[in-house]
C-alpha cells in the first residue's frame, strides 16, 4: 500500500506537472485511490485536488510532507473518472502519468472560448435622456450616436457598436467608467455543425434490426452492462441499430458517444445522426480547430449535448452520465494511438464504460480478430445481421490471376474481365470505383511469373528491402542478401512492386477516353475539404469511375456504384506484419461491400498474383468464419496476439550505438528476470531504421498474459531509472502493436 499521495490542487489551468505530495494516513490507505477527489491542506487554506499517483518514492523528506484530510464524498466529478481512467492508460500502456493526464483531459487547453460582449443601458431611460441633451449641445457626437441607440435598445453587441455605429472602444470606457452602461460579456460556444438543418427521420426497424436493439436495451433494463460486438455485413443497417440505442440511452437521461475513424466521418454520415438527433448532437475531428474542440467538451460537460461523434479522442468527452459507447468500423488500426501513451481506443471504451456503468456497441462487418476471438471467448456478446437491407444480395465476386493475364500477353494493370465490365458500367450509365492497395507497398519482393514472395524463415512476415541488397525482418532480425532470380520458379521477373494511383489514372484515361475520372489518394486530398468535395462529386454522379486507396473503400454509400474493382489485392498480404491477411481479408470485403447498394446489383473483380491464399479466397465468398479460423490458427502456431500478447519496446537515439546498447541491455534484464513466459525477439533494426537521424531499435517479447507484460513494463522503467546508460536514448512501450515498426 502506497505511503504518498501526489495531488494536483488545480486543472482548470496549464499546471498538471505540478503536483504536490502528501502522506496519506492510515484510515485512508485502504480507500485512496488514482483519480479520487481528496481535501488537502494548501498554504493556510484547504483545497480541494485530485490524486495523479499513489507512490513510495516521497519527493521530500517525509517529516516535511502534510497528510492528505480526507476523501471527497461526492468523488464522482468528471474530471475525477477521466483522471482515474488516465491512471488505468498510463499502467495498461506505459509513458508518464503526465501524457496520459494529457490524453483524457484536453478541457486544460489553454484555448479560449469566444467571448460575446454586449453593452446595457445601466440607468433609467430619463436621466440617459438628460445626457443624450447633454452631449448633444456639447457636440459628443459619438457618444450622443450610442446613447440615442442604447434608449432604442436597452443592449447593443460589442461588434455593432464598433463597426456599425462607429463608436470606438474608449468612448465605450468612458460611459463605462461614468456608471452609464455596462460592458458584459457572455462565453458562444462555437457549433461546428450548428449551420445544418435536420431533415427529420423516418426509419423503421426491420426484424434483424431490432432484435440485437432489443437484446442490448434488455441487458440495460437488468443494469447488465456489458460489451457487444454487432458483426453485420457490408449495408446491412448497422447505423440505423446504432441510432436506436442512443435514442434508448438518451431516454433514460444519459449520453452517448460514437466514434467513427475520421476517415469515414463524412458529411453524409454526421448528417445521418443530426437528421435524427439535431442540436444534441456535437462532432469532433481533427479538422476542428483547438478552441472548437475545446468547446465542444465544454458543451457536454454543461449538458448541452447528449451525443458526441468523432475519431478516438472523442472517447474522452466528459459526459457525467455517459450510457453507451459506439465503436464503429471498430477493426480500424487507426483506433490505436500512434503517440505515446499508446492507448487502443477498444480496450480504453472498456474500461471507461466499466467505471461508468455504460455498455460498449462494437459494430463491424470484418470484426478484428482480436473482437472476435473475445466473443468466441465469452467475454463480448456477439450479435449479427447477415442480410443487407431490404434483402439487396451481397456483390458477386471474382478472382482474376495476373500471372496468368502476363501469360496470355496483356501486361496491363486492367484485367481483361475489368476492363470488359467496366466498358458495361460507362454505357449503362453506373458507376465504377477502382482501388489500389497501396498499404505496405515499401519492401516486399515478389515474383511476377510466380506471385512468390521472400519470407523470414523464422516469423513468417515478409522481408523488407533495405539498402545495400539486403532483405531484413522486422520482428527478428534475420537477414538476406536480395535474390536476382525467384528462388521458386527461376524468373527474372522478380523485384519491388511500384505501381501508383497516378499511374492507374492515366491507364484508365487513356483506355477510356470518354470516361469522367476521379482520383482520391493522399495527394489529391491534402488541401482542406477536398475529401468532402471528390466524394461529394462522385455521389453526385458527376464522374464515371473513383480511382483511390484504402480512403475510397470506408463506408461509404453511393447506391449507382455496381462495379468495384481491386487492382493487386495482394499488395497488402506483403507487410512485414503478423496482421497482413486480417488488413486484406478486411480492405477486401470492405471494397466489395461498397458494390450495389441501390437498386441494381453489385459486380467485384479482385485482381491478384496470390489467388489460393485463405484471405483472399475467403474474401471472395465474403466468408468471415473460414477466414477467422485460417487466422486464428495461424496465430496459434506462431503465438501471435489474441492468442498470445505482444510488447514492442522502441529505442530511439541520435547515436545507433547507444540505442544498440539500451536495446541489449533491456533485452538481458529481461532474460534475467528468468521468467519463462517471455518469448524475446530481436533486438532488431525497427522496419524504418532511422527516422530524421534518429536511430530506431526494437525488441518484441510474447506472452501467454497481458498483465506478465504490464510487469515487464514495470519493472524495466524502474531499471531504467537507476541505470545512466539510458541517458541519450528513448525508450517507448507498444502493447500489441498494431502497425509494424
Ligand atoms: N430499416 C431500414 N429501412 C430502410 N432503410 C434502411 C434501414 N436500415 C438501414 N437502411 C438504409 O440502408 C443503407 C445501409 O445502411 P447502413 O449504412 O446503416 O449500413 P451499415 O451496416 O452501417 O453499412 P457499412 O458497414 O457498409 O457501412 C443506408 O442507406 C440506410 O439508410
Ligand atoms: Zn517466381
Ligand atoms: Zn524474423
Amino acid at each position: 500500500m502506497a505511503k504518498y499521495a501526489n495531488v494536483i490542487v488545480d486543472i482548470s489551468l496549464d499546471k498538471l506537472d505540478k503536483t504536490f505530495q502528501y502522506l496519506i494516513p492510515e484510515e485512508l490507505k485502504d480507500t485512496i485511490r488514482e483519480g479520487m477527489q481528496v481535501e488537502v491542506p494548501f498554504g493556510n487554506r484547504s483545497l480541494a485536488g485530485f490524486v495523479m499517483e499513489l507512490t513510495d518514492e516521497a519527493e521530500f523528506d517525509e517529516s516535511k510532507l502534510k497528510p492528505v484530510t480526507s476523501l471527497k464524498e461526492d468523488g464522482v466529478a468528471i474530471e475525477s473518472q477521466l483522471i482515474a481512467l488516465a491512471a488505468w492508460i498510463r499502467r495498461n500502456y506505459g509513458g508518464t502519468m503526465n501524457q496520459a493526464l494529457k490524453t483524457v483531459l484536453p478541457i486544460k487547453q489553454k484555448t479560449k472560448a469566444v467571448e460575446q460582449r454586449s453593452v446595457r443601458l445601466l440607468i433609467s431611460k430619463k436621466e440617459a435622456q438628460e445626457y443624450l441633451a447633454l452631449f448633444e449641445a456639447k457636440h459628443n457626437t459619438a457618444k450622443a450616436r450610442l446613447l440615442r441607440e442604447l434608449i432604442e435598445q436597452d443592449v447593443i453587441q460589442y461588434q455593432v457598436i464598433t463597426q456599425k455605429l462607429h463608436v470606438t472602444a474608449s468612448v465605450v470606457k468612458g460611459l463605462e467608467e461614468k456608471g452609464i452602461l455596462a460592458v458584459e460579456s457572455q462565453t458562444a460556444y462555437r457549433n461546428p455543425i450548428g449551420h445544418l438543418n435536420p431533415e427529420g427521420y423516418d426509419k423503421v426497424l426491420n426484424a434483424g434490426q431490432q432484435h440485437v436493439v432489443d437484446v442490448i436495451t434488455s441487458d440495460m433494463q437488468k443494469e447488465e452492462y456489458g460489451t457487444y460486438l454487432l458483426k453485420g455485413v457490408t449495408g446491412s443497417g448497422k447505423t440505423e441499430v446504432y441510432m436506436e440505442l442512443i435514442s434508448h440511452v438518451l431516454r433514460e437521461g444519459k449520453q452517448a458517444i460514437v466514434l467513427i475513424p475520421e476517415i469515414a466521418l463524412t458529411y453524409q454520415t454526421v448528417m445521418r445522426f443530426y437528421n435524427r438527433f439535431g442540436k444534441r448532437v456535437s462532432i469532433m475531428n481533427s479538422r476542428l480547430s483547438g478552441g472548437e474542440r475545446y468547446d465542444q467538451f465544454l458543451r457536454a460537460k454543461n449538458g448541452d449535448v447528449d451525443i458526441m461523434i468523432g475519431p478516438r479522442s472523442a472517447l474522452f468527452t466528459p459526459f457525467t452520465n455517459l450510457g453507451l459507447i459506439i465503436i464503429d468500423e471498430e477493426h480500424e488500426a487507426s483506433y490505436k494511438s500512434e503517440t505515446v501513451p499508446r492507448y487502443h481506443a477498444r480496450e480504453t471504451a472498456i474500461a471507461r464504460a466499466a467505471m461508468n456503468h455504460a455498455s460498449v456497441v462494437l459494430g463491424s462487418a470484418t470484426p478484428s480478430v482480436e473482437s472476435y476471438y473475445q466473443a468466441k471467448q465469452g467475454n463480448f456478446k456477439l450479435l449479427e445481421l447477415s442480410e443487407r437491407v431490404q434483402k439487396r444480395p451481397l456483390p458477386e465476386c471474382e478472382v482474376i490471376d495476373l500471372r496468368e493475364e502476363l501469360r496470355s500477353g496483356n501486361r496491363s494493370i486492367l484485367s481483361t474481365r475489368l476492363q470488359e465490365l467496366m466498358d458495361n458500367r460507362l454505357r449503362n450509365g453506373q458507376q465504377t470505383m477502382l482501388f489500389l492497395n497501396r498499404r505496405g507497398v515499401a519492401g516486399f519482393v515478389s515474383c511476377r511469373a510466380c506471385g512468390h514472395v521472400i519470407r523470414c524463415p523464422h516469423c513468417d512476415v515478409s522481408l523488407s528491402q533495405h539498402a545495400g541488397g539486403r532483405m531484413v525482418c522486422h520482428y527478428c532480425g534475420y537477414e538476406q542478401p536480395e535474390p536476382k532470380v525467384c528462388p521458386e520458379c527461376g524468373s527474372r521477373y522478380i523485384g519491388g512492386f511500384k505501381a501508383g494511383t497516378q499511374k492507374v489514372e492515366e491507364i484508365v484515361k487513356k483506355r477510356f477516353p470518354k470516361a469522367r475520372v476521379l482520383r482520391m489518394d493522399y495527394d489529391t486530398t491534402r488541401t482542406k475539404g477536398s475529401y468532402e468535395k471528390i466524394l461529394s462529386a462522385f455521389s453526385n454522379q458527376e464522374a464515371d469511375i473513383l480511382i483511390g486507396t484504402q480512403m475510397i473503400v470506408k463506408g461509404h454509400d453511393f447506391p449507382n456504384v455496381t462495379l468495384v474493382g481491386v487492382l493487386a489485392a495482394d499488395m497488402s498480404l506483403h507487410v512485414s506484419d503478423f496482421h497482413a491477411a486480417e488488413r486484406t481479408f478486411e480492405l477486401l470485403t470492405q471494397a466489395a461491400g461498397r458494390a450495389g447498394r441501390g437498386e441494381a446489383a453489385g459486380q467485384v473483380v479482385i485482381q491478384t498474383y496470390d489467388p489460393k491464399h485463405y484471405a483472399i479466397e475467403a474474401a471472395k465468398d465474403q466468408d468471415y468464419e473460414t477466414f477467422y479460423e485460417k487466422e486464428i490458427a495461424y496465430r496459434s502456431m506462431l503465438r501471435y496476439p489474441p492468442v498470445a500478447n505482444m510488447l514492442l519496446i522502441l529505442c530511439t537515439s541520435e547515436k545507433e550505438e547507444a540505442a544498440s546498447q539500451a536495446a541489449s541491455h533491456l533485452t538481458e534484464c529481461i532474460q534475467k528476470t528468468g521468467n519463462r513466459e517471455y518469448q524475446v525477439m530481436g533486438p532488431a533494426d525497427a522496419s524504418i531504421r532511422k527516422i530524421n537521424d534518429i536511430y530506431r531499435k526494437v525488441i518484441y517479447i510474447k506472452a501467454a498474459d497481458y498483465e506478465t507484460l504490464v510487469e515487464l513494463k514495470d519493472k524495466l522503467e524502474h531499471y531504467m531509472k537507476e541505470e545512466n546508460c539510458f541517458r541519450n536514448v528513448m525508450i517507448q512501450f507498444d502493447f500489441n502493436p498494431m502497425n509494424g515498426w
